[in-house]
C-alpha cells in the first residue's frame, strides 16, 4: 500500500471543495489540489473575502482559512494538477441527460469522459483514478476502457468512492461520517489503490467505518442510498395528505412510527416535497438502468418515488390557489425561503421553483426572500423551465432583501425553506403588515398552528387539517 502525497481533485463544486478541504484539514502531510474549467468558480474559491467562497457551508471557509496555501490550493490548470497528483478524484456533476437517448433519465456522462480522456491525455506515471461523482452502475467500465487505451504504458488503477454528504451539514458529515465507501477491483493492485485511499481516511475516521467492495456494488450503493432516503420523504408525504382529510397529524405519526427501531425516527419530516440536485437525478438513473435491463416493474416502483414527490409541489401551490378564492392573479405572495433546504445556498430542483411556476401561472405576484440565495440564480431558476418569456419572470417575481417588508399588503406568505430565522421573526408585526385575511402556508411545517392562530392568520400546515 502506498501513501499518498499529492492528491488532485477534478471539480471545484459542492462535493469536491467541501470533501478536498476536510481532507486537507486532516492530512496536513498530502497536497491536494482541486482543478476545475470554470475560472470564476476558482477565482471565487482564491477570494481573500471567505464570504465570497463560492458555496456556503457552515464550518467550511473556517477550514479554507486554516487550509488554503498551506496544503490546499485551488487551480484552473486543470492539466497540471492532475500530471502532479498521484491520486485523481473526479467530482464533476453528472446532471440528468436533456438531450438523445435516455433523456430526462439518464445521467449525462459527458463531463466523465471528457476528464478521463483528459487524465488519459496528460498522465505519464501511474495514477488512482477515483469516482466520487455519482455514477451509474458500470461506469467504471467506460473510464477503464479510455484510461487502458492510451498506448503510453501508464497503468490506472479505478475506484469508485461515492459521497454521502448532505448539504447544509457536509462538513460534519464528512467529519463523522457514517461510513466511506471503497469500491475497486479484486485483484492485488487493486487491493493496494482501495488501501491507500483507505488509509487517506483513516486520518480521521474509525476503520470499521471504511467499507470496500467490488467496484460494482460501490456504484450502485450510492444510487440505491438516496432511492431509499427519498422513498421515506415520499411515503410520509403520501401520508400527509391523508391526514389533512382524516384530522391526523403527520408529525404524530411520524413519530409514532419512528419509535420503532426497524423504522427509526430520521428522515420522516414531510414537506413541501424534496429538491436537491441528488434524489430526483439518481432516481431517474436507477429507472433508467433498471428499464435498460427489461426490468419494467422495478423501474415503475422507484418511478413513483418521484410522481409522488411531484404530486406534493403541485398539491402545495394547488391549495394556495383555492384557499385564495381560486384566484391569486394580482395577490402579492410572499416565498420565505427559495433554497432547496436550509444552510445551503444551491437551489437546484428546489420545491420554490416549481410552486412558483405553478403561481406565476395563475399570474400571482411573487417577492421572494431568501438569506442566501441570489436574485441572480433566482431567476435563472425560473428562466431554465422556459415556462414563460424571461422578461414576465421578472414583471411577476421580485427577490427583496427585506423580508417583514415585503409582507405590506400581502395577500399570503408561503414558506418554502426551513431556515431558523423564519421562526424568530415578530409574526404579529407581519400580520399587522398584511391584507386581512392573512393567509400563511407552511411548507415545511416550521410555525405553530395554534400561536399562528392566536395573532388571527389563516394557518395552513402541511400534514394537519
Ligand atoms: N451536491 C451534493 O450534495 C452531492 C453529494 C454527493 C454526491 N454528489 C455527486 O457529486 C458530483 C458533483 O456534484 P456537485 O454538486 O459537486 O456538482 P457541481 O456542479 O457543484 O460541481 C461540479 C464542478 O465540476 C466542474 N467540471 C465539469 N466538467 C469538468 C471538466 N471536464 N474538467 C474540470 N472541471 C469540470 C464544473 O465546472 C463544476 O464546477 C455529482 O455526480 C453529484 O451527483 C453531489
Ligand atoms: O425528512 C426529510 C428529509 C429531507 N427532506 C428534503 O429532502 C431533500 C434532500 O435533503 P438532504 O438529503 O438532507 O440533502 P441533500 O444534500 O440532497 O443530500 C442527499 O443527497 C446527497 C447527494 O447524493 C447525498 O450525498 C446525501 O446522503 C443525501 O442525503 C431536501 O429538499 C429536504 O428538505 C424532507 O423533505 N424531509
Amino acid at each position: 500500500m502506498k501513501k499518498i502525497s499529492k492528491i488532485c481533485c477534478i471539480g471545484a463544486g459542492y462535493v469536491g471543495g467541501p470533501t478536498m478541504s476536510v481532507i486537507a484539514l486532516k492530512c496536513p502531510e498530502i497536497q491536494v489540489t482541486v482543478v476545475d474549467l470554470n475560472e470564476k468558480r476558482i477565482a471565487q474559491w482564491n477570494d481573500d473575502n471567505l464570504d465570497n467562497l463560492p458555496i456556503y457551508e457552515p464550518g467550511l471557509k473556517e477550514i479554507v482559512a486554516e487550509t488554503r496555501g498551506k496544503n490546499l490550493f485551488f487551480s484552473s490548470d486543470v492539466d497540471k494538477g492532475i500530471d502532479e497528483a498521484e491520486m485523481i478524484f473526479i467530482s464533476v456533476n453528472t446532471p440528468t441527460k436533456t438531450y438523445g437517448k435516455g433523456k430526462g433519465q439518464a445521467a449525462d456522462l459527458k463531463n466523465i469522459e471528457l476528464c478521463a480522456r483528459n487524465i488519459a491525455k496528460v498522465a505519464k506515471e501511474d495514477k488512482i483514478v477515483v469516482e466520487k461523482s455519482t455514477l451509474p452502475v458500470r461506469t467504471a467500465e467506460t473510464l477503464k476502457s479510455i484510461l487502458d487505451n492510451t498506448g503510453k504504458g501508464v497503468k490506472f488503477e479505478i475506484l469508485s468512492n461515492p459521497e454521502f454528504l448532505a448539504e447544509g451539514t457536509a462538513i460534519d458529515d464528512l467529519l463523522n461520517a457514517d461510513r466511506v465507501l471503497i469500491g475497486g477491483d479484486e485483484t492485488p493492485s487493486g487491493q493496494a489503490a482501495k488501501d491507500s485511499l483507505s488509509w487517506v481516511y483513516e486520518h480521521w475516521l474509525p476503520k470499521e467505518r471504511i467499507l470496500q467492495t467490488n467496484v460494482w456494488s460501490s456504484e450502485l450503493s450510492k444510487l440505491v442510498a438516496n432511492a431509499f432516503l427519498a422513498q421515506r420523504v415520499s411515503s410520509i408525504n403520501s401520508i400527509s395528505a391523508l391526514c389533512e382529510k382524516t384530522d391526523a397529524n403527520v408529525a404524530e405519526v411520524a413519530r409514532a412510527i419512528g419509535f420503532d427501531s426497524r423504522i427509526g425516527s430520521k428522515f420522516l419530516n414531510s414537506s413541501v416535497g424534496f429538491g436537491g440536485s441528488c434524489f430526483q437525478k439518481d432516481i431517474l438513473n436507477l429507472v433508467y438502468i433498471a428499464k435498460s435491463f427489461g426490468l419494467q416493474e422495478v423501474a415503475e416502483y422507484w418511478e413513483q418515488v418521484i410522481i409522488m414527490n411531484d404530486y406534493q409541489k403541485r398539491r402545495f401551490a394547488e391549495n394556495i390557489v383555492s384557499t385564495l378564492y381560486n384566484t391569486v392573479s394580482g395577490k402579492k405572495i410572499v416565498f420565505y425561503g427559495w433554497a432547496f433546504k436550509k444552510d445551503t445556498n444551491d437551489t437546484r430542483e428546489s420545491a420554490a421553483i416549481y410552486v412558483a411556476d405553478a403561481l406565476l401561472e395563475e399570474k400571482a405576484q411573487i417577492v421572494v426572500y431568501d438569506p442566501k440565495v441570489s436574485e441572480e440564480t433566482i431567476y435563472a431558476d425560473l428562466d431554465y423551465l422556459g415556462t414563460r418569456d424571461p422578461k414576465e419572470n421578472r414583471e411577476l417575481l421580485q427577490v427583496t432583501k427585506a423580508p417583514i417588508e415585503a409582507t405590506k399588503d400581502a395577500h399570503a406568505i408561503a414558506i418554502l425553506t426551513e431556515w431558523d430565522e423564519f421562526k424568530t421573526y415578530d409574526w404579529k408585526k407581519i400580520y399587522a403588515n398584511m391584507l386581512k385575511p392573512a393567509f400563511v402556508f407552511d411548507g415545511r411545517r416550521l410555525l405553530d398552528k395554534d400561536a399562528m392562530a392566536s395573532i388571527g392568520f389563516k394557518f395552513y400546515k402541511i400534514g394537519e387539517s
